[in-house]
């Protein structure tokens, strides 16, 4: 069973796209989702995230107060680094355990914002990157979740730049407004169906 790791940067559509193979029936495994999810379920990664960002990083019912932790790291490296310290370790394990679960699938995908940057593209067989223009990706999120150019502009800074990305990954879709994305994902669902298979 192949592992492929699906990333882009903010808003380049990289859930859109993994949504489209999981109804080709590929299992899809959300990294950024799992994250969270641990930060709320995980006691001693609750107790950590409480001592490294206060009480405030948490609503009284529990919750992730994602706007105050995304304040904080996305405006300081050293506690940006903190958090990923603190997250991607159980990520990882998370992952592993997921994966260890499933059976008769040709491939899986594990879709990570940080495929590159947090290291894990090389515990996947193949790595695919969504792109699309910056101006196109800040116009897409800045409609989805209502949070400003700047902010998009402050986590874009913290990653790789596309450039970067485009060297690393095996395979590349593009996400702007002159290919259409279905038959790109169609195209890669047969080439990864073939690699599976030998
Ligand atoms: C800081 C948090 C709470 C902000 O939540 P929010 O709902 O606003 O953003 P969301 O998680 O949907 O991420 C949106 C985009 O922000 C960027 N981003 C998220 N985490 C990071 C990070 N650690 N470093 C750089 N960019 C990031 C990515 O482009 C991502 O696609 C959240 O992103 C988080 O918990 N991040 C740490 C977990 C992590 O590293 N996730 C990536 C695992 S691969
Ligand atoms: N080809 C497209 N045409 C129109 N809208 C699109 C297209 N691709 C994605 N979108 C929209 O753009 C927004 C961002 O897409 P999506 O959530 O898939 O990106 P993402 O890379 O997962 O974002 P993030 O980095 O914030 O997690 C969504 O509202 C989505 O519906």
């Amino acid at each position: 069973m192949l592992k492929i790791g699906i990333t882009g940067n903010i808003g380049s559509g990289k859930t859109t796209v993994s949504q489209m193979f999981r109804v080709l029936g590929i299992p899809v495994f959300y990294a950024d989702i799992e994250a969270k999810n641990i930060m709320t379920t995980d006691p001693v990664l609750v107790a950590n995230m409480k001592k490294a960002f206060g009480d405030e990083a948490y609503f009284t019912d529990g919750s992730l107060n994602r706007k105050y932790i995304a304040n904080i790291v996305f405006n300081d490296d050293e506690q940006l680094a903190k958090l990923n310290s603190l997250t991607h370790p159980a990520v990882f394990r998370a992952f592993d355990t997921w994966v260890a679960g499933i059976e008769n699938v040709p491939y899986v995908i594990k879709e990570a914002a940080l495929l590159f940057e947090s290291t894990s593209y090389k515990m996947c067989d193949y790595s695919l990157l969504v792109t699309a223009p910056l101006d196109l990706r800040i116009a897409r999120v800045t409609k989805r979740d209502h949070i400003t150019r700047a902010e998009v502009e402050a986590r874009e800074a913290k990653q790789f730049t596309e450039a970067k990305k485009r060297e690393l990954a095996d395979y590349i879709i593009e996400n702007g407004e002159t290919q259409l994305l279905i038959p790109q994902v169609l195209k890669l669902h047969d080439a990864f169906l073939q690699l599976a298979a030998v």
